[in-house]
């Protein structure tokens, strides 16, 4: 039997990348440069990296950026307080908290407080509800941003599709249902919603034309979940230690790609397929707020 095609993210992400570059050129022509500030709290390794990463790809698309790290212990005042200087600064366009906040930290407070014009996570309030409306001025979360881009770039047709989504989380789940769900070309689809309190999970996921997997449980989703020639998105990281790898862990996804790559249509590697569209969403949103900024 025939493989799966690979949903290559690194591929596609950097000629998104590309297209990025570009647009700042353009804005760079009209006097403005584009500026994101990344903020961040305590000493969490894979925030850490995620934000270098992030940090790295702005310089290479022209777009200026700065980290803010603040200590474990930093009180959500002087959190807010740095927001509210950073949403009145008009040389900056594009706000992220990394996630996830130690616990004494409002995650529910600091979207709140971040200007929804520089919301370029989408994580506000008032852009989640603009995005249930399918409004356009405004910002979608990047990683459902960033899988429906992808499937659109490989010309994956999602209207009309069953498509079955493990985890409803406020970042990656329930805004993908949202987005799939959409009147639009690249959405019209029926969308079902599983978590942990749904029943029979791999009936469910057996009807899917696309199953998206976004629960960070490592190679849950094995082959008798998927129905034979579906499209899979594998969007869970799961550190597994790794003593024969350099950094001593390796990244496992939620789908057990050796053998669903058996019998799927498409599939995404992971690492190398959600996560490098995640940043170049990110990005991408960056410019858009940097565009939306002029009067
Ligand atoms: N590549 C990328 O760009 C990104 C990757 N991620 C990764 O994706 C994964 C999900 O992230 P996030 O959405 O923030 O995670 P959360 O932990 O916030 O949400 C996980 C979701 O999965 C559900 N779930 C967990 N275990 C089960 C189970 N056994 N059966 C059914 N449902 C289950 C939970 O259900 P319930 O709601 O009932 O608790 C919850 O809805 C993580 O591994 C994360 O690291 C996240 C963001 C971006
Ligand atoms: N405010 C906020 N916004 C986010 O968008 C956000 C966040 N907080 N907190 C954490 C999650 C996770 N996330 C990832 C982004 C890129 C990769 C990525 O590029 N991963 C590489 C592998 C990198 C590695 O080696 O670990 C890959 O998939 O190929 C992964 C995960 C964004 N998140
Ligand atoms: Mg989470």
């Amino acid at each position: 039997m025939e493989e799966a095609q690979l949903l290559d993210g690194r591929y596609v992400a950097g000629q998104i990348h590309r297209e990025t570059m570009e647009a700042v050129q353009r804005l760079r022509r009209k006097g403005i440069l584009p500026c994101v500030v990344f903020i961040r709290v305590g000493n969490h390794p894979p925030s850490e990296l995620y934000v270098r990463m992030k940090q790295k790809k702005a310089q290479e698309v022209g777009i200026q950026s700065e980290v803010i790290s603040f200590p474990e212990d930093v009180s959500q005042k002087e959190v807010l307080d740095n927001l509210n200087r950073l949403n009145l600064d008009p040389s900056i366009h594009g706000i992220l908290v990394q996630l996830p906040l130690p616990s004494h930290l409002s995650e529910k407070q600091i979207a709140l407080a971040i200007n929804p014009k520089k919301d370029i996570d989408g994580f506000h309030p008032l852009n989640l509800g603009k995005m249930l409306l399918g409004e356009k001025d405004c910002f979608y979360p990047c990683t459902p941003l960033g899988i429906q881009e992808l499937l659109k770039r490989y010309k994956i047709e999602i209207e009309g599709k069953e498509v079955v989504i493990l985890g409803r989380s406020n970042i990656v789940g329930k805004p993908l249902a949202a987005l799939f769900l959409q009147k639009s070309k690249y959405a019209n689809a029926t969308v079902t919603v599983v978590h942990s309190f749904s029943q029979n999970i791999k009936e469910h996921c057996r009807q899917a034309d696309i199953l998206i997997a976004a629960m960070g449980k490592a190679r849950f989703v094995t082959r008798d979940f998927v129905k034979p020639k579906a499209v899979v998105v594998d969007v869970g990281v799961s550190r597994i230690a790794d003593s024969s790898s350099p950094q001593g862990y390796r990244i496992v996804g939620d789908v057990d790609f050796d053998e669903i790559k058996k019998i799927a249509s498409w599939i995404t590697p992971n690492p190398g397929g959600v996560g490098p569209m995640t940043i170049a969403m990110l990005l991408a949103n960056t410019v858009k707020a940097a565009e939306l900024s002029q009067p």
